[in-house]
């Protein structure tokens, strides 16, 4: 059965194509390779296209006649969207909606999309469950609401069915380093101080040492990739064996802040990790933590290596092999 997967060629995009392909489904990316790589797409056909570009679209459900849609293309920086909103309505938003109208008008009505906790915004001491009140404090999280409400719309109209998981922050790469990591520019914690460990860059910029929290540092729910994907394909049977609209929290419920982080790379790699501190990052959330109860119990959903060492471990794993080179 040919799968849909926008977003193919990024991190987590290619890591559910792995995991689609194990499961028996072809997975078929879509991207853009804005800021996905050509040499990620290992597990099926690819086809390049924008989604701000409707035709494009269409050719790939024509090529493919895909049964169901994985939807991970999207920008997600909060520092770009901070500075240039414009963009992540145009590119998520309007993309997106491309993405939806395509789908109904092929008559393929079974769509997965990545939202994110930055949808929830900033409520300190809240565990964020599904049922939280969702106040981002960006434009990228309010472009992740406002697709989660066309989706709604579009299930009212067209019969449109979705499941919508709302991630934490991801982390980690395939245990099997075929995949993993790799932004340019790189923003994410956990590569950066893996860039670090391995003298790439000098060292860490802490953002922030005076938040309300128990080392002044920021809080956040890591989860594997490993264990992300494999949730994206209990989704997809979810929605395949017909059980209807459902929006899923995707975290483990442990947080950690940036100095645990680091000590904790330190440990795993057995190296050192230079670190200054700097200003806190504009947009950046105290504490998010997801109550993820919902997908454990509905989903069967287990997350099996999710601990940081292990998220640290496979990452340097396929940190000191990365081979989609700038
Ligand atoms: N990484 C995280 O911790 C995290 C947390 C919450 C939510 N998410 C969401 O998960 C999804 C995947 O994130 P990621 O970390 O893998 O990002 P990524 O940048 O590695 O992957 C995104 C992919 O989408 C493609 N893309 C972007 N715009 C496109 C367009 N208009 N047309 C076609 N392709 C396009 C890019 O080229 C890239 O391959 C995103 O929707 C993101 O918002 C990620
Ligand atoms: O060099 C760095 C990089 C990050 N941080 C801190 O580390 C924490 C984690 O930052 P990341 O950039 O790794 O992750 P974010 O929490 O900002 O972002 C994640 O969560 C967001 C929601 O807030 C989006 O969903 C986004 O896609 C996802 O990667 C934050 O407190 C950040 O300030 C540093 O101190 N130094």
């Amino acid at each position: 059965m040919n799968i849909l997967v926008t977003g193919g060629a990024g991190y987590i995009g290619s890591h559910a194509c792995k995991a689609l392909a194990k499961a028996g489904f072809t997975p078929i990316t879509f991207d853009n390779l804005s800021t996905g790589w050509r040499d990620a797409v290992k597990f099926g056909p690819f086809v390049e296209g924008d989604l701000t570009d409707r035709a494009s679209i269409d050719r790939a459900f024509e090529a493919h006649d895909p049964k169901a849609i994985l939807h991970f293309a999207a920008l997600s920086r909060v520092d770009e969207a901070m500075s240039n909103p414009g963009l992540y309505w145009r590119n998520n938003v309007l993309g997106s909606l491309n993405l939806i109208e395509a789908a109904t008008d092929h008559n393929c009505l079974d769509f997965v999309f990545s939202s994110t906790c930055a949808t929830y915004g900033d409520q300190d001491n809240v565990v964020l469950d599904e049922t939280t009140a969702q106040m981002p404090l960006n434009a990228y999280g309010a472009s992740k609401q406002a697709v989660e409400r066309i989706l709604h719309d579009f299930g009212v109209t067209h019969g449109l069915r979705r499941v919508i998981f709302r991630y934490f922050n991801v982390a980690g790469a395939d245990p099997e380093a075929e995949v993993g990591e790799f932004h340019r520019p790189e923003t994410h914690l956990i590569p950066i101080v893996l860039d670090a460990v391995a003298g790439v860059r000098d060292g860490v910029t802490i953002y922030g040492t005076d938040y309300p929290t128990k080392d002044g540092t920021c809080i956040r729910d890591y989860v594997h990739v490993s264990d992300l994907v494999d949730a994206h394909v209990l989704g997809l049977r979810w929605l395949l064996d017909g059980k209807g609209s459902r929006v899923f929290n995707l975290g483990t419920g442990s947080g950690f802040s940036v100095r645990e982080v680091i000590d904790s790379a330190r440990r795993v790699t057995n190296r050192d990790v230079p670190t200054t501190i700097g200003d806190r990052r504009a947009g950046d959330a105290i504490k998010l933590v997801s109550g993820s109860k919902r997908a454990e119990d509905e989903l069967q959903w287990q997350p099996q290596k999710s601990t940081m060492p292990q998220m640290i471990e496979d990452a340097w794993r396929w940190h000191q092999v990365a081979d989609y080179r700038e």
